[in-house]
């Protein structure tokens, strides 16, 4: 598996993911809606993608489950060793349970193969998953759209947004970034190098530090007036200090309410997927500070990590709008709940 490629510099080459947006085609509205090329190509690359990207968190649950059922009757020893092989490949305790109490009431005592256990944790996992499974909706109406992209640095906010730019350009849509780590020159520089190769205007701080707020408050009425259709706003990540940091969060959404009482419309929490049961305390950090309607998961090509989607899931509900598995604005999809349990358990 390719490492992650480092983060664009100043500078730096462009990566071919990133060439210049194709000319705009009928909007669509919801992120990441499959392009009309041939489909199965498009689902096999993707679902591809995932399987392989997916394969270290799929080792480590698949080889536990191979010792453990060779045609085998299904018996307490049995669950309770499947129950830790779950919590082990970061499903989470509740989930874990709830996956062996099904086991339980449908399978106890009977003589079990592994094939058979694959289906049937996918099918359980996939129950779990698919009410979460849910695109991020998206009003251009609004006039604009405006997410606030949320997360601990370094989770891929910067690529996210990037890569959202890039869809909506191509979906027709006229995108916006505001630069609101503010603190961080890099993360700005980083956010205008990806304006340029998306086509998205980005409103940046007048000086290093300045204030957050008062740079999201520019952003919108900057985007208002020039008529953009979605505002995609990047947020300092620094959890050390969190106190700044929620209120922080908090002046931006009150400071642009000002200008629309509905604004933020959707506030993306990003989770990177090899962090495992860290992005679960991400995750009820950020919930704390601010009202997060949705998550996107990155970094699941290559994560050994991967089950940490159905702790999340379990735990929270919230919508998993989309998750990366690559580098490529493409690599950015919306999230299948049946594909991913398959995926996870090994299975085409
Ligand atoms: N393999 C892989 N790498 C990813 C994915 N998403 C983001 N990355 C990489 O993760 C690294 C961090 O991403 P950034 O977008 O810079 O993260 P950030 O949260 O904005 O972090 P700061 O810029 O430090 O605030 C970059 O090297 C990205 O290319 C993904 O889905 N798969």
């Amino acid at each position: 598996m390719a490492p992650p490629a480092p983060a664009p510099a100043a500078g730096a080459p462009v990566p071919a993911a990133f060439v210049p947006p194709p000319p705009p085609v009928a909007p669509t509205f919801t992120l990441g809606t499959p392009a009309p090329a041939p489909e199965p190509a498009a689902r096999g690359g993707f679902f591809g993608r995932l399987k392989a990207g997916l394969s270290r968190s799929t080792q480590r649950l698949t080889e536990s489950l191979t010792g453990l059922f060779q045609k085998r009757r299904l018996d307490e020893e049995a669950l309770e060793e499947l129950e830790e092989t779950l919590i082990a490949a970061d499903l989470g305790v509740a989930a874990s349970r709830r996956i062996v109490e099904r086991f339980r009431s449908t399978r106890f005592g009977r003589e079990v193969t592994e094939q058979e256990v694959k289906e049937a944790l996918a099918d359980e996992i996939a129950a779990i998953l698919r009410p979460v499974a849910r695109p991020m909706p998206l009003d251009p109406a609004c006039a604009p759209h405006v997410v606030l992209v949320v997360g601990v640095n370094g989770t891929g906010k910067t690529t996210t947004i990037a890569k959202l730019g890039q869809q909506y350009r191509e979906q027709g849509l006229v995108t916006m970034f505001a630069a609101g780590d503010t603190f961080r020159a890099a993360a700005v520089e980083q956010l205008q190098i990806w304006g340029e190769r998306t086509g998205c205007p980005v409103v940046v701080p007048a000086k290093e530090g300045a204030d957050a707020a008062g740079l999201a408050y520019d952003a919108l009425s900057r985007a208002k007036s020039e008529g953009a259709q979605v505002l995609l706003m990047d947020t300092a990540g620094r959890l050390h200090n969190k106190s700044a940091l929620m209120e922080e969060l908090r002046k931006i959404v009150r400071v642009i309410r000002r200008l629309d009482p509905d604004a933020p419309h959707s506030v993306l929490l990003v989770l990177d997927s090899t962090t495992g049961q860290n992005a679960l305390q991400q995750a009820r950090v950020f919930k704390e500070m601010v009202d997060v309607t949705g998550l996107a998961v990155t970094k699941l090509d290559g994560s050994a990590k991967g089950g940490v989607v159905v702790a999340l899931a379990e735990e929270f509900g919230l919508p998993v709008h989309m998750v990366g598995v690559g580098e490529k604005a493409a690599d950015l999809r919306p999230f299948d709940a049946r594909d991913f349990a398959r995926s996870l358990v090994g299975l085409e």
